[in-house]
């Protein structure tokens, strides 16, 4: 069976519209430069002391030596896309690049960080916006015009979105290009598989502990069926499983110092991740609104973030903003959601 590369498959897509073939050109320039990250990212301790800290970020965030590089390795690439503005979440403002160009793009350069040097996935993210000035990186989700990310794993994978679905494609190493195995990923809508930071639970809200302590009851509880638990620090890597068989991702706001929209950056993190689910029939919300309708207000604020498949990512969103979710819980746990209201 002989696969489409990404470049065949964009230039079909793209035609002779030249916003289209900006975008076209700009995905490819990436997808390529990420070919360059996955490979530092597999050679490890030999590429150096990638997971070394090198500065903290305002928030307190650590950037390590690969997070650097990646962000390096992004913005010479795009000095020759049809870029005009870079949004990096390794860069405290936005880079101006070529004025005349038509596109913004947003890059969390390296997610999952805390597993460079544990031999666990990690990725890229993008988002790419129209350019409309100087704002334009603040234009809300709902604006992109293409989003996706890149997975460092057994397999280097990207998932990407130009607003017609979402395909998976997996890099051949031999001929250095990346080949479609699966077009229009449709995410289940029911799971019985959530990923949180446990760890967590004492700062949490009401809400979000009645939730995962619903889905820990089991078939003992009101969701009348057992959960499984994953959590792998990695987003990225939760995107991809969850895109191949279903589940949630929560990164709540909690009670933590710093904490209190959350971890998650907005504009190139939660964006592109919603675009993708959304074009991929899950869901994507901050608890009480869907991610692609927020308008940012500044390049690195944070949001709470839910996101994957839709009947869960609305019970969730339900625990949030319903008086009650009497719905979801029998009469013998109404009580308890009443309190929670
Ligand atoms: O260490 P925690 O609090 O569980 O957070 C893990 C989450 O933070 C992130 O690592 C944030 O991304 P970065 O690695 O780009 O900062 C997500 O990939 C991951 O889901
Ligand atoms: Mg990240
Ligand atoms: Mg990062």
């Amino acid at each position: 069976m002989t696969h489409q590369t990404l470049e065949d498959h964009l230039s079909g897509w793209a035609g002779s519209g030249s916003l289209r073939q900006a975008v076209a050109q700009t995905v490819v320039s990436l997808a390529t430069t990420c070919i360059a990250i996955s490979e530092l990212v597999a050679a490890g301790a030999l590429a150096g002391e990638l997971a070394a800290v090198r500065r903290y970020h305002k928030d307190g965030d650590s950037q390590k030596e690969l997070d650097a590089i990646a962000h390096v390795l992004i913005t010479e690439a795009l000095r020759d896309a049809p870029v005009a503005y870079l949004g990096s979440e390794e860069a405290d403002e936005a880079i101006a690049l070529d004025a005349e160009a038509p596109l913004a793009v947003a890059v969390d350069p390296l997610d999952g960080s805390s597993n460079i040097d544990t031999n666990l996935s990690i990725g890229t993210i993008f988002s790419i916006l129209p350019f409309n000035g100087p704002n334009a990186l603040l234009q809300p989700g709902s604006r992109q015009l293409a989003a996706g990310f890149l997975v460092y794993g057994p397999q280097v994978a990207l998932v990407l979105t130009v607003g017609a679905g979402t395909h998976a494609f997996i890099l051949d190493r031999a001929s250095r290009r990346f080949l479609l195995i699966q077009e229009q990923i449709v995410v289940p809508a029911e799971t019985a598989e959530y990923a949180i930071n446990g760890s967590n639970v004492r700062h949490w809200d009401a809400a979000v502990r009645s939730y995962v302590e619903d889905c820990q009851a089991g078939t003992s509880g009101p969701r009348a069926k057992d959960f499984n638990t994953r959590w792998t620090a990695s987003m990225v890597a939760e995107a991809y499983r969850i895109l191949v068989r279903g589940g949630v991702y929560l990164y709540p706001a909690d009670m933590r110092k710093g904490y209190g929209q959350g971890r998650l950056r907005l504009i190139y993190e939660a964006n592109p991740i919603a675009f993708l689910m959304e074009q991929a029939a899950g869901a994507a919300t901050d608890g009480s609104q869907p991610i692609l309708d927020i308008v940012p207000t500044s390049l690195h604020q944070h949001v709470p973030l839910v996101f994957g498949s839709r009947a869960e990512v609305e019970r969730v969103t339900r625990y949030h903003t319903g008086p009650c979710n009497i719905a979801d819980r029998s009469p013998l746990f109404g009580r308890r959601g009443l309190l929670r209201a």
